[in-house]
């Protein structure tokens, strides 16, 4: 697979003004996808996923963040670009779908009339044209008997359908990125997996890269080439899928799959504990207030610097150093790097033996 980099996240940090002062949602991350591959960006809710995918487009909805960083496309830095430029690349080369079709749409509309308008948005094609792709797109998203269809308003489709029309419209440019935020959550499960398997079809015919939003760590299992775990604002593992559910480093990464009963995992209800206030997130490392593996070293400073763990996986954890394995904080003879020891129950969930 050829690998030349799309998509460049540098440094991406985006705050709101709110009544109770600035609110960090993304703090200072890095990112990339590739062409053709597949990207999740996963974490609990509140984590920042949403905001770090809309700032690269510069979509947030209001009140605007104020985004600061570098987000190169194809080499160019979108954060600098003038709108106007921006406006061309926006739903055409970088197509976003989003998690509720049914927000997305305007039910005043037909179906067919709200695709050919993406279409001629941004190219100047004639009604008739615009009308066979819009047609010839549906088609491609498995929506049975296209032309009669046409004419259908959304509410004549059912979830899944209109999820599937939501990806005819983000095509309609024949987009080299599409990032998608959570676009299968409101689906059952089957249709969920239908859903999924056209995008990694769709994905392969276009060779898009695709950045994939998602709290579902089953669904990343099936789609992502690499996952980028974030919590409260911050990068805290990145790596290969198979790396990060063979020997997932950070204990954040290891206490979401803990969560997963199809890949082994027992706690249920998820991690205890609740994200900090990004108002005011703590020194440190931000999981520390509910890692059960933390001491006095993760909760002073910044952010630990990634280390990488084994090819391509780096961790945010101050317990590895370089070429450490990815698993040293489950072993049982885990010494911690600090003075004051790991289990000394300060803030932290105490350990549970294994
Ligand atoms: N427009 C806004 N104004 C103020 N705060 C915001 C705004 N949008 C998001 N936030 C805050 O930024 C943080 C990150 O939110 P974000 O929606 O990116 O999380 P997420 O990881 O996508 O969560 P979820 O899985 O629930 O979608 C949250 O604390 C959220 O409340
Ligand atoms: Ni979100």
């Amino acid at each position: 697979m050829p690998s030349d980099q799309l998509l460049e996240v540098e440094d991406l940090t985006t705050t709101f003004g709110t009544d109770d002062g600035t609110l960090t949602a993304v703090d200072g991350v890095d990112f990339d996808v590739d062409t053709g591959e597949t990207v999740c960006i996963v974490g609990e809710s509140g984590s920042g996923k949403t905001v770090a995918t809309e700032s690269i487009t510069r979509i947030i909805k209001t009140p605007p963040g104020e985004i600061e960083g570098t987000v190169r496309y194809k080499g160019r830095d979108l954060l600098a670009m003038p709108e106007s430029e921006l406006r061309d690349i926006r739903g055409n080369e970088i197509a976003h779908i989003f998690q509720n079709p049914q927000e997305a749409m305007n039910h005043c509309y037909t179906v067919g009339w709200q695709i050919t308008e993406a279409l001629q948005i941004h190219q100047d094609v004639s009604d008739e044209e615009a009308r066979a792709k819009a047609v010839d797109l549906m088609d491609r998203v498995g929506i049975a008997n296209a032309s009669a269809r046409f004419d259908d308003y959304p509410h004549e489709f059912s979830g899944g359908q209109k999820q599937r029309v939501m990806i005819a419209m983000a095509l309609v440019g024949d987009p080299d990125l599409l990032i998608a935020d959570e676009p299968t959550t409101a689906l059952d499960v089957t249709v969920q997996a239908q859903i999924l398997r056209l995008l990694d079809e769709l994905q392969e015919e276009f060779d898009m890269g695709v950045l994939f939003v998602t709290h579902d760590l089953g669904v990343v299992a099936e789609i992502a080439d690499r996952i980028v775990v974030m919590y409260a604002g911050k990068v805290m593992e990145r790596g290969g899928v198979l790396d990060i559910f063979d020997h997932p480093a950070h204990p954040y990464t290891q206490q979401l799959l803990e969560c997963l009963p199809e890949f082994g995992g027992t706690t249920v209800g998820g991690i205890p504990g609740t994200l900090p206030d990004p108002h005011d997130p703590p020194d440190g490392c931000r999981f520390a207030p509910r890692c059960e593996y933390a001491e006095g070293a993760c909760r002073a400073g910044e952010q630990p610097e990634e280390i990488e763990v084994s090819p391509g996986q780096r961790v945010s954890c101050v317990h590895y150093r370089p070429g450490m394995d990815p698993s040293v904080v489950r072993n049982d003879n885990f010494e911690p790097v600090g003075g004051d020891g790991a289990a000394d129950g300060e803030g932290g969930v105490s350990r549970a033996d294994d």
